[in-house]
């Protein structure tokens, strides 16, 4: 095994905590022997703040806690800004978890500074960040990758041996969702997912999941020959009180799939039914994917008995459970892996794939009405 990655972690917010004490897990528990992590700097806005996260992981309960006895703390700095992580010479590559406006000038600082970088999705803003971003990657040599965790889960890759054999049929319709009640209403308007200043509202903090589900299933399915669907429609309800949206939806037309179509939606302000984050109809079969969208744990193989058609008669189910961790290691072995080979990008999380979602939300959001349609980037700056 090569030498430990050193993560500097950026923001101290509720996802930070989670990727950082999944970085603390034991990685034989997931069964990756060949990769190893260790935290070197904690960066937030104040000193209290990240000396307050750093004592949080040092006191983690199972399974984090592996990481503080094994010394994937030691030396660990909390530093009271971001600036300072990206010049700390301990880090080889940084995480970003702030709200989804501030990506762009994080990830662009610290590649200027030398550093790799996992980002949180939604990746930027626009097409405009992203291809700055990945302009300097590629220019400094440094990794680069958004942080979509679900495309590393077990079940992502259960899911595509299933559709990509055959046994289901062609794919004929897909429908993904992620909906779930913020009470937007009882939050502050400082809350990232009111404020638009912060990237607010349900596209770009929810639609990353029904769009991992369509690319994982679709787009990277053998027969699609990785060719980009057409946007046939979109549709956005405004949240009044902040002039973000409420809820999105757009409908993916797959060419190369013989026009398959796919729906696409996210809301904020309603519980979706809690079984079931998205279905795709195959010839034979359905396969239903169980909630939440972000880290589903079960399938379900659905025959189509009551219309007497298709060849397989028994429904079932399928468990494929993130083990040892909250479903956040895996993306960061990923990382791990990727620099160990001296690659620039996931093959599993290509800057092109990113891109290909970004241009959804940029569609999405210029054919609605909320503050966010003809919000300007970061870029250039
Ligand atoms: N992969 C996943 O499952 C999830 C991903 N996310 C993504 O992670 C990112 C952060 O979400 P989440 O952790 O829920 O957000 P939080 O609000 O919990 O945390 C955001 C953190 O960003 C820092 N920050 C910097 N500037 C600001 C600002 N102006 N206002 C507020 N916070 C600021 C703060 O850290 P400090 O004070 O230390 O600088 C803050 O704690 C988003 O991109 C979101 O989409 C969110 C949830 C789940
Ligand atoms: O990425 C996410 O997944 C879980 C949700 O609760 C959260 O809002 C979102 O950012």
């Amino acid at each position: 095994m090569s030498k430990p990655l050193r993560w500097g972690i950026i923001s101290t917010g509720g996802i930070a905590t989670n990727f950082a004490k999944d970085l603390l897990t034991d990685p034989a528990n997931r069964s990756a022997s060949d990769v190893s992590h260790v935290i070197k700097a904690i960066g937030s806005r104040s000193v209290p703040s990240a000396q307050k996260f750093l004592d949080m992981l040092s006191s983690a309960d199972a399974p984090a806690d592996w990481g503080g006895k094994n010394g994937s703390l030691d030396g660990c700095k909390a530093h009271g800004s971001y600036e300072e992580v990206y010049a700390d010479p301990n880090v080889d590559v940084v995480y970003i978890g702030t709200p989804h406006t501030l990506h762009h000038r994080n990830t662009k600082d610290a590649l200027l500074a030398g550093k790799h970088v996992l980002c949180e999705k939604p990746f930027t803003l626009n097409m405009e960040e992203l291809d700055e971003l990945i302009a300097i990657a590629k220019e400094k040599k440094l990794f680069l990758m958004e942080a979509v965790w679900t495309r590393f889960h077990p079940i992502m890759y259960a899911i595509q041996d299933v559709l990509f054999s055959g046994k289901l049929g062609k794919i004929k319709r897909f429908q993904a969702d992620f909906s779930m009640n913020f009470n937007a209403d009882k939050q502050p308007d400082s809350h990232r997912m009111v404020d638009p200043a912060l990237g607010g509202g349900s596209l770009l903090d929810m639609g990353p999941y029904p769009s991992v589900w369509a690319m994982m299933t679709l787009f990277n399915h053998p027969s699609n020959n990785k060719t980009p669907p057409n946007v046939l429609f979109t549709h956005q309800t405004i949240y009044k009180r902040s002039n973000v949206d409420l809820n999105s939806r757009w409908l993916l037309e797959f060419p190369g799939l013989g026009g398959v179509q796919a729906l696409l939606t996210t809301d904020m302000a309603t519980l979706g039914c809690g079984e079931m984050t998205a279905l795709i109809d195959c010839e034979e079969a359905s396969l239903a994917i169980a909630w939440g969208p972000f880290k589903p744990e079960k399938f379900w193989i659905i025959p189509h008995i009551a219309r007497k058609s298709g060849s397989i008669t028994e429904k079932t189910e399928h468990s494929h459970p993130v083990v040892g961790n909250s479903g956040m290691a895996y993306e960061a072995d990923e990382v791990f892996r990727c620099l160990a080979k001296g690659k620039l990008e996931s093959e599993r999380m290509p800057w092109d794939e990113s891109k290909i979602v970004q241009g959804w939300f940029d569609q999405v959001r210029k054919e609605g009405t909320s503050a966010l349609k003809d919000m300007k980037g970061t870029e250039g700056q």
